[in-house]
């Protein structure tokens, strides 16, 4: 049986966005994403899975800065709805409820649901975890945030349901592996790292690289560069629709090379399509 590697436990979304995919592997849950990132570097794991982004929140830093640092291959993308409920034993009542524990993702998520009921967020490892720290160390006054899912596998009560801030609230994931997968049918996407040199128009000429070869950029994010000799010098991560070896990408990530300071096609992987927004 093949293992699959997610940073959390039981119950925690990243598990639900791997089972999705993997329907038949064991989740393997681990405590960091430098843990998770290890385990498939090692092979412990045949693959790992980790969120990217959230529709409400933002970036994942840490899922950014590990891609960058090692060498895994991203080799696909799920896209899973994040519906979050507000956890508490038994016989608790909202009025009762003064703190909320949670992933920082899941905090962030239910922000505005926080400051209105006036909670007190604590923030600890996994959604799922705080849902089990509550159902094995029940304290007045405290609730999490987590999933239906670890309300069921820990006993809880589901006090309120769909208390994220926004409905429409997706988490992007990556599959990483070790290797590379053959391709296969269907629209890819294909994601990127560079850095350009500090002169006026390099970034704009990098892009332009790909606008020249009509593709279509689907995300820019920049992150700092831990250089203390470049301390804020930004490093760029941009996805397109299209695979790195078609003609088109090939000629853009050529250019790009010639132009950037650094470039590194972290991987090409089919598009999610199935996650539902596609017919509304
Ligand atoms: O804590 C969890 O349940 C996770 O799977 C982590 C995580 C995240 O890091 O973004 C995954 C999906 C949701 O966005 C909330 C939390």
């Amino acid at each position: 049986m093949m293992r699959v590697a997610f940073q959390g436990t039981e119950g925690a979304f990243s598990e639900e966005a791997l089972l999705k995919t993997f329907p038949e592997a064991i989740p393997v849950g681990f405590p960091t994403f430098h843990q998770v990132f290890s385990a498939v570097t090692t092979g412990e794991a045949e693959y790992g899975v980790v969120p990217v982004e959230n529709t409400t929140a933002g970036i994942i830093n840490q899922t950014y800065d590990l891609l960058l640092e090692t060498d895994l291959h991203v080799i696909g993308e799920i896209v899973l709805k994040v519906e979050h409920c507000l956890l508490a034993p038994k016989g608790t009542t909202l009025e009762s409820i003064r703190k909320v524990k949670s992933h920082p993702q899941g905090l962030a998520q239910c922000d505005g649901f926080i400051a209105r009921y006036k909670l007190e967020g604590i923030p600890v490892y996994d959604t799922a975890g705080a849902a089990r720290e509550l159902a094995e160390h029940p304290e007045p006054g405290m609730a999490a945030i987590a999933s239906r899912r670890a309300a069921e596998r820990y006993g809880l009560q589901v006090v309120l349901e769909g208390i994220q801030d926004f409905t429409g609230n997706y988490t992007r994931f990556f599959v990483l592996s070790r290797h590379d997968e053959p391709r296969r049918e269907g629209p890819y996407k294909t994601s990127v790292v560079f850095t350009t040199r500090h002169r006026p128009g390099e970034l704009l000429a990098a892009l332009q690289a790909f606008a020249d070869q009509g593709i279509n950029l689907v995300k820019l994010e920049s992150r700092p560069r831990r250089d203390p000799d470049k301390p804020f010098s930004p490093i760029f991560y941009v996805d397109f629709e299209g695979h790195a070896e078609d003609p088109g990408p090939s000629q853009a990530l050529l250019a790009l090379l010639r132009r950037a300071s650094f470039v590194k096609v972290l991987g090409s992987y089919p598009a999610a399509l199935d996650w539902g927004l596609r017919s509304k």
